[in-house]
């Protein structure tokens, strides 16, 4: 038997899509969704997105860490997914899907797609901290010279610290290189490693960074590439919240099972 996928990539975040309206695939498979994300057994990627039906919206995005566990939302696999079920003709200028953190809006312009992420509900404020949910937990330090960082090590530490080593956490690290601009890199949990993007994370860097002072719309300068993050805020209440940015179909393949 044969199983359908499509490589996508958003600024260097990578997926393993499957078009599962049919509902074949076994969530429950967590050794096939590790092997598939294997970058030298499988097809090599940080997760794995199931594109599916859903009664009251275009469809429903099932998200998978590249270790096969279910994973909360996935911002850059949103943006892709979005691409995806434009290409399988879902919708045609926006669109509104479930993921695991509930509903999104979306759409497509200028060959970027804007995506609606849930705002954290609450705000942890530390010394040298933010911690907030964008749809996943988000560890986000500023620090000058992100790009000199070992975030492997640095970001580890954090995520296995005795807080987090249950739950686990996603590690920002961000320079603020312009008033309106910074630059992130991401440890994440679920690959356990560095990616070269991650959308809730960046949006949550936005965020904090808004907190210190930068206004909306905030670019965001991540190792694959360039994002934006735009939102409206009332004291520390954030709406309209957008990731924006490209995604990129990368190839079609079949695996055999
Ligand atoms: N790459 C993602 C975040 C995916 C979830 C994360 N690994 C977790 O387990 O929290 C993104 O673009 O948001």
């Amino acid at each position: 038997m044969k199983l359908t996928f499509y490589k996508y990539q958003g600024t260097g975040n990578d997926f393993v899509m499957i078009d599962d309206r049919n509902e074949q695939f076994d969530i429950n498979d967590q050794k096939l969704v590790e092997l598939l994300c294997h970058r030298r057994f499988g097809v090599g990627a940080d997760g794995l997105i199931l594109l599916r039906n859903h009664t009251e919206h275009d469809f429903e995005m099932v998200y998978f860490n590249a270790d096969g566990k279910v994973g909360s939302m996935c911002g850059n696999g949103g943006r892709c997914t979005v691409h995806f079920a434009h290409f399988l003709g879902l919708f045609n200028n926006s669109t509104t899907f479930w993921a695991a953190d509930g509903l999104h809006e979306a759409f497509i312009e200028d060959g970027l797609v804007h995506l609606k992420m849930n705002a954290p509900a609450e705000i942890e404020q530390g010394d040298d901290y933010f911690f907030m949910d964008t749809g996943s937990p988000h560890y986000v330090q500023f620090l000058p010279e992100v790009m000199e960082l070992d975030v492997f090590k640095e970001g580890r530490n954090i995520r296995y610290n005795d807080r987090f080593k249950a739950t686990g956490t996603n590690v920002n690290f961000v320079e603020q290189t312009a008033p309106q601009s910074l630059t992130v890199r991401t440890y994440e949990r679920g690959v356990e490693d560095e990616t070269l993007s991650c959308g809730t994370g960046v949006t949550a860097c936005a965020i904090a960074a808004s907190l210190q002072g930068a206004s909306s719309p905030v670019a965001v300068k991540v190792m694959g590439g360039q994002l934006q993050v735009s939102f409206d805020k009332e004291g520390e209440q954030y709406s309209n919240v957008f990731l924006i940015g490209p995604a990129q179909m990368v190839f079609k393949g079949e695996w055999s099972l």
